[in-house]
């Protein structure tokens, strides 16, 4: 394929209609001189006949054509082709016209006769808002990958007890306030609520209040003006302005330095945004919903925790329940869970009951999060489902045998030891040193321990 082939099929397909013959001629050399291909309509019906056919990136239209008008393509088009960039041209542009565009969402105005160079630049800006709506398109798709979908997963008792007070507390406009361990599910409650809220249509915007350093932290929620401070080289808008009409999900609200959560407070209270550097205020109108994992009260009683802003933020609590409270949801949980990786296999054997009862069994420390990594962990190593016990991390396996320890009836230290240095011999294919690091000891250290044995061993 010869460069300009080349050129011509990696930009945009336009589709020109207009009656007037010097003008078809012109755009039928012109708009591929400038990259992109172009079918050329001598009427509104062909135009539809063709749309009708294949997509385009772009029509371009004559607005007063014999037969069909450019405006009544354009209705066409929406419908046929939603997704097509509509640019209007006109000798006579009037405002009936102008309003029954902006109806239709057409892009642009090409006011006849135009410039090549005005038409190659507003085919440019045609090109470049498909770039960003395709960009956008992407980052939605890596967005729901990464987030996972929204469902709460879980029919145990304490979670439909959750699942109640979201279903009540969304619709109003009350500040949440999401309790509960690490990784058991306080962002996936905070989605869930605006999801069912008035807001859902609106953005929902989380910042993890943990993350941020904290010279940066008031102008990421209220943005800054050029020049506010050194290195804002450009203006930036807050998150609290990004979240207006929806929800703004703060997370980890215990870590908020003092003097932050004071000016937090002040917007809660009025509304009121002042970028910093700047001397005027913006009124937003965000809904707040608030988790954290520390204990705010105990907070408070240090004077680390405002105690105005904990009553502000608290009207309606929702404690999430760690996963070893509700150890009848895991296994749903589970499945669920390697459904965002894995779609083959049938859902009742996804797990062997060996890896079944070790997931069942154990305690989660690290919650809803741990359990999603495990899975995952297993899922890389399964090539074919079920997943069995072996294809769980090391690690797990190393609490597996905590475990067993600790149920096993009274032994000696030594006897935990030799235990404890077999099976670490037994997952390392007898791999001297990497049984010794996993242990936790020198090499030396190992083999010392396993000769001692040995002759204990011997000696009966
Ligand atoms: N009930 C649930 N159903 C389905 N997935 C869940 C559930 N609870 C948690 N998860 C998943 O577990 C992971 C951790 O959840 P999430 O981020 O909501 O926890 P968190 O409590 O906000 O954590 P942190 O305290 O670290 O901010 C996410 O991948 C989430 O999708």
């Amino acid at each position: 394929m010869n460069a300009d082939k080349k050129k011509e099929q990696a930009g945009m397909h336009i589709l020109f209609a207009d009656d007037e013959k010097n003008l078809q001629e012109l755009m039928r050399t012109e708009l591929p001189r400038m990259g992109y291909r172009v079918t050329v309509c001598p009427d509104g019906l062909t135009a539809v006949a063709a749309l009708e056919k294949q997509s385009f990136d772009c029509l371009l239209v004559d607005l007063d054509m014999p037969g069909m008008n450019g405006i009544e393509v354009i209705e066409k088009a929406r419908s046929l082709r939603p997704e097509i960039e509509a640019v209007i041209m006109t000798g006579n542009p009037s405002q009936e016209t102008a309003i029954a565009a902006l109806r239709y969402g057409v892009f642009d105005y090409l006011t006849k006769p135009s410039r090549l160079a005005d038409i190659a630049g507003l085919m440019g800006r045609v090109k470049e808002r498909r770039n960003s709506k395709r960009q956008l398109a992407a980052l939605q798709q890596r967005l729901r990958l990464a987030q996972g979908d929204a469902k709460l997963v879980g029919t145990g008792k304490p979670m439909e007890v959750v699942k109640k007070l979201i279903a009540k507390v969304a619709p109003t406009e009350s500040s949440v306030l999401v309790r509960g361990e690490t990784g058991c599910g306080k962002e996936l409650v905070a989605r869930a609520i605006h999801d069912s809220s008035l807001r859902a249509d609106e953005p929902l915007v989380p910042v993890n209040c943990g993350a941020l350093p904290e010279n940066l932290i008031e102008s990421e929620l209220f943005g800054h003006c050029k020049g506010a401070f050194t290195g804002a080289d450009s203006a930036r808008t807050g998150l609290f302005e990004v979240a207006d009409g929806g929800t703004i999900f703060l997370d980890e609200i215990g870590e908020l330095p003092l003097a932050m959560q004071a000016k937090l407070l002040r917007v809660l209270e009025t509304g009121d945004i002042r970028r910093l550097g700047d001397t005027e205020t913006t009124n937003v109108n965000v809904r707040l919903v608030c988790a954290t994992h520390r204990d705010l009260e105990q907070m408070v009683e240090e004077g680390t925790f405002r105690e105005d802003l904990m009553f502000r933020i608290n009207t309606f609590e929702i404690n999430v329940p760690p996963l070893r409270q509700r150890p009848e949801d895991i296994a749903t949980l589970a499945k669920h869970l390697l459904r965002r990786h894995r779609s083959d296999g049938s859902d009742e054997d996804l797990f062997t009951d060996e890896a079944m009862e070790l997931l069942t069994n154990y305690s989660w420390p690290g919650n809803v999060r741990e359990l999603a990594n495990v899975i995952e962990h297993a899922t890389i190593l399964c090539d074919s489902l079920p997943i069995d016990a072996d294809d769980m991390p090391q690690s797990f396996g190393r609490r597996k045998l905590r475990k067993e320890l600790l149920e096993s009836g009274p032994m000696t230290l030594r006897e935990l030891e030799v235990i404890a240095i077999n099976r670490a011999l037994q997952r390392n294919e007898g791999n001297k040193p990497a049984a010794a690091e996993e242990l936790g000891v020198s090499l030396k250290t190992l083999y010392n321990k396993i000769n001692a044995a040995e002759e204990k061993k011997m000696a009966g």
